[in-house]
């Protein structure tokens, strides 16, 4: 068996009685039954992924921001040059971006991965150097990737996903960088659920009319050339390959990487949307290790997370990528397993229960 089908393979299911375990104990402590809403379902999904109550807290965090171009760029989907992932990469590794800025907030480590930037990058700290291919090839034209580069990219991200992890991360925290991503993500995002280009295809880092009409169509375009959404089902690697980016393959890598260790990992926007549709296509399973930190303002974000079943923590309208949003929400994800190990119950705190007193 190879890396992808030997982590696929390792994915536990969700541990029910740890899950069952975590309710029990949300319905003693000292609150109303239910008061934390939705933080009150994470501590449980999270006490079932590491398969016990409590789980361990979700700190440190790691940030990896895939950063990787594509051949899509020539279509005229954006405004940006190419140029500026690498630049970006650069800015990374200064320190000097909003994802810095972030993780510094929460405490998290930021590694980045070159995984397909087209310019060759020298080393330097904390760039972990990958590169499965020069960029991707146009997805409008024929294929993005071979299916051995996406494999490949795939199998990168699962093995950043068990260093960050060796290295004592306690959950990781999706990222990218690529000028252009938002297109194939929005093709991949229209294969994985069947929705129309127009439906899932958005203003990426801010276009105008006539460029977003175009970026449709270029969508349109892929999915037809590449007979897609594939009427027997998704062969996910097949559409990866297809019409996806090597970052896209790399985060769904480091997914399944994350499910198979146990260890939460919070989505970022549409790219890390995009790439945990394919997971899940593979594996449902690593779904359980899932936590949608954010809803992008891309249309795709939204029809991706209602496809996977995931709820936003946080909805700001953020459309940055780097792995920004899913930062902000870090704190909500560790706050909800904090109360499972440091609220005191009703009984331990004299605090009377519901229906204890006498009615009137
Ligand atoms: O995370 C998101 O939802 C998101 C939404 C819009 C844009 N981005 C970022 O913007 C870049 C791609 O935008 P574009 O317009 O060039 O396709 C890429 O670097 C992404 O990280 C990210
Ligand atoms: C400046 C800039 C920063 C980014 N960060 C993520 N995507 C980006 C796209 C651009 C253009």
């Amino acid at each position: 068996m190879d890396l992808i089908e030997q982590t696929i393979a390792s994915v536990p299911p969700l541990d029910e009685a740890a899950m069952r375990d975590a309710r029990d104990h949300q319905a003693r402590l000292t609150k109303p039954p239910g008061s934390l809403g939705v933080l009150e379902e994470v501590s449980v999904r999270l006490a079932g992924l590491a398969g016990c109550c409590p789980p361990p807290m979700p700190e440190p965090a790691a940030v990896a921001v895939f950063a990787a171009d594509h051949g899509v760029h020539a279509q005229g989907v954006t405004p940006w040059p190419q140029e500026v992932t690498a630049q970006m990469v650069a800015n990374f590794l200064a320190g000097g971006a909003v994802v810095n800025a972030f993780a510094a907030q929460v405490g998290a480590g930021v590694s980045v991965v070159d995984i397909g930037v087209a310019a060759d990058l020298d080393a330097a700290p904390g760039l972990i150097r990958r590169k499965v291919a020069h960029g991707t090839a146009d997805l409008a034209r024929g294929p993005a990737m071979t299916d051995g580069e996406a494999r490949r990219a795939m199998e990168v991200g699962i093995e950043v996903a068990r260093d960050l992890v060796a290295e004592g991360a306690a959950c990781l925290v999706t990222g990218d960088m690529g000028i252009a991503n938002t297109t194939a993500s929005a093709a991949l995002i229209a294969a994985f659920t069947g929705l129309p280009p127009e439906r899932v295809t958005g203003r990426g880092t801010g276009i105008d009319d006539a460029t977003h009409a175009r970026k449709v169509e270029v969508v349109r375009t892929a999915l037809a050339l590449h007979g897609l959404p594939a009427e027997d089902g998704a062969d996910p690697l097949g559409v990866l390959a297809a019409v996806g980016g090597l970052e896209h393959a790399a985060i769904a890598g480091f997914v399944l990487g994350a499910a198979s260790l146990r260890v939460p990992v919070v989505l970022d926007g549409v790219i890390a949307g995009a790439a945990a549709l394919a997971a899940a296509a593979l594996c449902p399973r690593a779904l359980g290790a899932c936590v949608a930190g954010h809803r992008s303002a891309e249309p795709g974000h939204t029809a991706a997370v209602d496809a996977l079943g995931l709820r936003p923590l946080v909805d700001l309208e953020l459309r940055l990528g780097e792995g920004t949003g899913a930062l902000l929400a870090l704190p909500l994800v560790q706050g909800a397993v904090r109360v499972l190990h440091e609220v005191a119950t009703f009984d331990s705190a004299g605090v009377s229960g519901k229906d204890a007193g006498p009615r009137n």
